[in-house]
């Protein structure tokens, strides 16, 4: 690379992308790597306070931006991801497939430690639709050493991919709605819809929709059944707390299901239940989850659909972040909750 001043650099090629700025108006690129320097760019460059350019020449054993942008993002990325051509020295990774996105923590912080790399993403277990930006890959520099690049390389050969989006499995899906109220015909159902409308969107089939009074015995048939008709979820709804009417723990845990907790530190959600009939989820969903927009439900429904078993610890690690700002305009997942 040489340094050449801009009023000499006329029919010279630039040897990367060349930002502008302009506050509250534009940010983006002014001139494109390879563009030939003509008279006319010469003002515009002083005025963009660029009084010299860097002109290419190879060195052995040094590493272009660009490149290095595309080689680091092959390497990162698994399955469902594609990459953008660098532009600014960086190329943007994005989903090509809605599902659940996965970051493997430690092997990111260490990529990230090795010279000159630099590699932001979102959070992991944030779920993503087709084309939306997952993570980025840069180098500092406008020239790296290829070592440095080859580390990353290394790595990834060796631990797999750093990021992936894994994505969402069409579930059968058994769905109680409990409370006398509701089943006596007293108030109308406001739940079922809610559980609906989150079904719809991981395209779930839903086998049944299924009322029951506040009685042990009749919910715990219930869910005995949707397991016979081989549902891979099976939700139940209200009856979660203290009143002597709250009898869907009980149920659950008459099934014979292994209890993964009753209870946990996530606020919308605190009177949740997570249970496995044989392998199959059982949830116990509280009121809670009929009124606010965002609950525990929603932390735990992608993790479900893409097949993980969540364990205690999974729901216990929820806690830092796990209460809810409820904010007038919702904005999950855009947001720290349950992370
Ligand atoms: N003293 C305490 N009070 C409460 C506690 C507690 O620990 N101690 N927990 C609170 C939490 S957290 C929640 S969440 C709520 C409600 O939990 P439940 O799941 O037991 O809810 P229900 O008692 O069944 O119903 C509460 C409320 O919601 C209405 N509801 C229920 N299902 C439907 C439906 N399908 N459609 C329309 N409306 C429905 C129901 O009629 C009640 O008004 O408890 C806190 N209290
Ligand atoms: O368990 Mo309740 O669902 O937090 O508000």
């Amino acid at each position: 690379m040489r340094k050449v001043r801009v009023e000499n650099a006329v029919g010279l090629k630039l040897c990367h992308d060349l930002t502008k700025v302009v506050p509250g108006e534009f940010k983006g690129v002014a001139f494109k790597r390879g563009h030939v320097i003509k008279e006319e760019d010469i003002e515009e460059l002083l005025s963009s306070g660029k009084e010299h350019i860097y002109v290419w020449e190879e060195n052995a054993g040094e590493i272009h931006e660009d490149e290095a942008a595309v080689r680091i993002a092959k390497a990162i990325m698994g399955k469902n991801i594609c990459f953008t051509k660098p532009e600014e020295g960086k190329s943007v990774l994005q989903a090509a497939h809605k599902g659940l996105f996965k970051v493997e923590r430690d092997l990111l912080f260490e990529i990230n430690s090795i010279n000159d790399v630099t590699i932001p993403t979102i959070p992991n277990d944030y779920r993503v639709e087709p084309g939306q930006k997952v993570a980025s890959a840069r180098i500092v520099p406008l020239v790296t050493r290829e070592e440095n690049i080859l580390k990353v390389e290394r790595l990834c050969n060796l631990r797999g991919p750093v990021l992936h989006v894994e994505p969402f499995r069409k579930l059968r899906v058994g769905v109680i709605i409990t409370g006398n109220e509701v089943c006596k015909g007293r108030i109308h159902d406001k739940f079922g819809p809610v559980i609906e409308n989150k079904m719809e969107y991981f395209k779930a089939e839903i086998l049944g929709k299924d009322y029951c009074l506040d009685e042990a015995g009749a919910v715990e048939k219930k869910i005995l059944t949707y397991l016979e008709r081989k549902a891979d979820l099976i939700m139940v709804t209200g009856g979660m707390s203290v009143d002597p009417d709250d009898l869907t723990p009980g149920a659950i845990k008459n099934t014979g299901a292994q209890i993964v907790s009753y209870g946990l530190p996530v606020q919308p959600g605190n009177m949740f239940m997570l249970a496995y009939l044989k392998d199959v989820p059982v949830l116990g969903i509280p009121s809670a989850a009929v009124y606010c927009k965002t609950t525990v439900l929603d932390v735990v429904l992608p993790k479900i659909f893409v097949g993980e078993t969540i364990n205690k610890k999974d729901l216990i690690t929820m806690s830092e972040g796990g209460l809810c700002m409820g904010c007038e305009s919702c904005h999950y997942p855009i947001c720290y909750f349950g992370r």
